[in-house]
């Protein structure tokens, strides 16, 4: 589970999250969704521990600073940032290793396989593009087989196979109990994933949806009616 309490952070004078509150119980799929700048990663960014913030994140009960809670959750940056000197190989093993987790060789290479990164296992870092990149830092967050994963814009640079794959993986993650937040500002990429939605504007939330209260509403009206804007 994830638990948000007036999460505040600024950048400078510049209030980015504004008091956001929000919570994502165990084996759901949540979804921070919202325009450019809405405050989406900045969110993400204070929950892995990049950002100093004000307010409450709780991992599973734990204070997301502890290392305890930082030992069972993923994190896909938006950018991936990759070594430039591993191999695909050596960073998902560099991630066993320093989160001493008990993925067997098998599922590696089945990740591997999944992402077509199979035949690209003793590339260079500095030697991928950004989508075999993305790819990368998907398989190495999967790897410590996290109990929360967050995944910052993670379709954007991916092509249509490995979205397709990623989609297969959330909803088997949420199978499994893992709670998962998902930032994005297209909703039709989450459209069959998602159970809790929050809603971002300007640093707020300014509405948020389970999908058992949403049925058969239209996804489109009801964030276009909330953001002001018009449907496409
Ligand atoms: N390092 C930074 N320094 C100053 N301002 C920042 C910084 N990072 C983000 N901001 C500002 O904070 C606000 C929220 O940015 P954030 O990146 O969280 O938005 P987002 O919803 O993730 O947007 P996007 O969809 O474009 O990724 C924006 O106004 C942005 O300009």
């Amino acid at each position: 589970m994830l638990e948000i309490q007036e999460l505040s952070k600024s950048y400078g004078k510049h209030l980015a999250v504004d008091r956001v509150s929000f919570f994502v119980p165990d084996g759901q799929v949540g979804i921070l969704l919202g325009p450019n700048g809405a405050g989406k990663s900045t969110i993400i960014k204070s929950i892995a521990g990049l950002l100093r913030y004000q307010g409450r994140i709780g991992i599973q009960g734990m204070s997301a600073r502890t290392l305890e809670a930082r030992k069972i959750f993923g994190y896909v940056p938006e950018i991936p940032a990759m070594f430039d000197a591993l191999t695909v190989r050596e960073h998902v093993e560099y991630i066993r290793k320093a989160y001493d987790s008990d993925i067997t060789e098998e599922e590696v290479q089945a990740l591997f396989q999944r992402f077509e990164l199979a035949d690209k296992q003793e590339k260079l870092g500095n030697e991928l593009s950004k989508g075999m990149m993305q790819k990368v830092s998907i398989c190495c967050a999967l790897a410590i087989k996290p109990k929360v994963i967050l995944l910052d814009e993670p379709m954007v640079g991916l092509d249509p196979q490995a979205i397709k794959e990623l989609k297969k993986i959330v909803l088997e993650l949420k199978e499994q109990g893992v709670t998962v937040l998902i930032s994005t500002h297209m909703l039709e990429m989450v459209e069959e994933l998602w159970d809790v939605m929050f809603v971002m504007d300007q640093s707020h939330i300014i509405g948020s949806y389970r999908k058992e209260d949403v049925g058969e509403k239209d996804l489109d009206d009801l964030f276009f009616e909330m953001t002001g804007g018009e449907k496409r």
